[in-house]
């Protein structure tokens, strides 16, 4: 393919670099003669990996230097409080991920640790506690909780303005409707990574796989909404597949896609047949698989990492995708939530 010389203004030239790597087209650029370029599309170029850990760094740096501007202007530190109930060992880890993450970025915290018989009245009663607790500026109850407790009661005792997890059927019904609210951790994270990254999603094809209300349904909600709305969407064209989908089916709905995000909870569940060359991948799924011959545990997405990366445009590891991402905006939440309670 020759391209006239005329065409190539140096932004020109930027954006279809970025295009072509995107695309995986392979491009030549004759320098004897500037005139003539040569694409031809490559069949095996490995994706980028997106990492969550350099994007969470970032969006670190931009939470501490607000944490600083608050304390520089004589207020107190934000503060999250984390309630978690029972021992079980994941959810251990991800309360201690966030309450590191805050001590590093000058948030305060606390754990408040529960035993896995604690009654919902109990349970109701600490929230309250932590709502009126002017100290707290946010507050999160660790899930998935014991049977015994209604989870659905126990996200809307939190008070609305201090719940940094989005959950609140208020903060649901915002979100739904396309109003600024506290957006879920998760979703936030995979939009960010999408906008930090320059993927367009306007008109695109997205497929999110898994409609829970937590993971999925949110994700989906960012990204088929109006761009021009208070909270801003991305203008994707949404399709959302979930348990009783057919194998071939979800498939079908795969390969169309511009961007796939799976949050299903599935080892292996996408894989490179599936997946449109220069596709972007976003893997939300944390799976705990026990390896065979060494006996040991090891943390994988839904994805087929190896297959896929052959494939893909852009990939994001597990570990090192997601995750950190989470962390990171449940932490930009809480100060959200610290700096709303000051304009009250
Ligand atoms: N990286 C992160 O920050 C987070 C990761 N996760 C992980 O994301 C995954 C999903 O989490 P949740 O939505 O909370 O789980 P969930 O179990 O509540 O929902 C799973 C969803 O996947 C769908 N699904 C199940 N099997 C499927 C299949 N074969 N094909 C298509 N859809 C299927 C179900 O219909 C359901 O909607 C889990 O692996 C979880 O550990 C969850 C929260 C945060
Ligand atoms: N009220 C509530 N809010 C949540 O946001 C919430 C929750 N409950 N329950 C469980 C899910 C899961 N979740 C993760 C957070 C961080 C990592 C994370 O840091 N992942 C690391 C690895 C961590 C590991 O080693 O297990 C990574 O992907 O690199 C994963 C998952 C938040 N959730
Ligand atoms: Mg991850």
């Amino acid at each position: 393919m020759a391209i006239p010389a005329t065409y190539c203004s140096p932004l020109k030239i930027r954006g279809l670099f970025q295009f072509c790597y995107r695309t995986k087209l392979q491009m030549t650029w004759n320098i004897a003669d500037r005139r003539e370029f040569s694409c031809s599309v490559a069949t095996s170029y490995p994706a980028a990996v997106l990492s969550g850990t350099a994007i969470a760094r970032q969006i670190h740096k931009e939470i501490q230097a607000s944490v600083e501007q608050l304390v520089a202007q004589g207020n107190r530190r934000p503060h999250l409080a984390v309630i978690l109930v029972g021992d079980d060992p994941a959810s251990r880890v991800y309360v201690r991920n966030k309450t590191r993450a805050a001590s590093l970025l000058g948030i305060s915290s606390s754990a408040l640790l529960r035993p896995a018989g604690v009654s919902q009245a109990e349970l109701l009663d600490l929230i309250d506690q932590m709502n009126r607790d002017w100290r707290v500026s946010g507050l999160l109850v660790q899930l998935p909780l014991p049977g015994h407790i209604n989870e659905r009661a126990v996200c809307n005792a939190i008070a609305p303005e201090k719940d940094v997890d989005g959950f609140h059927i208020v903060n649901i019904g915002k979100l739904v409707l396309d109003q600024r609210t506290m957006v879920p951790a998760t979703p936030a994270a995979v939009w960010e990574i999408i906008k930090r990254t320059g993927i367009e999603t306007v008109g695109k094809n997205v497929l999110v796989v898994g409609r829970s209300k937590n993971v999925g349904m949110p994700i989906a909600m960012l990204l088929h909404s109006d761009r021009n709305h208070e909270r801003p969407g991305g203008d994707a064209t949404v399709t959302i597949a979930h348990r009783c989908t057919p194998r071939d089916q979800l498939a079908h709905h795969c390969r169309l896609a511009d961007i796939v995000i799976a949050a299903a909870g599935v080892p292996q569940l996408i894989t490179a047949d599936m997946v449109k060359e220069g596709a972007v991948v976003i893997d939300v799924g944390i799976n705990r698989i026990h390896e065979t011959g060494s006996g040991r545990i090891r943390l994988v997405g839904d994805v087929d990492f190896e297959g896929v990366q052959q494939k893909a445009g852009f990939i994001t590891p597990v570990p090192g995708g997601v995750g950190p991402v989470t962390i990171a905006m449940v932490m930009k939440n809480t100060v959200t939530a610290a700096r709303n309670a000051l304009a009250h």
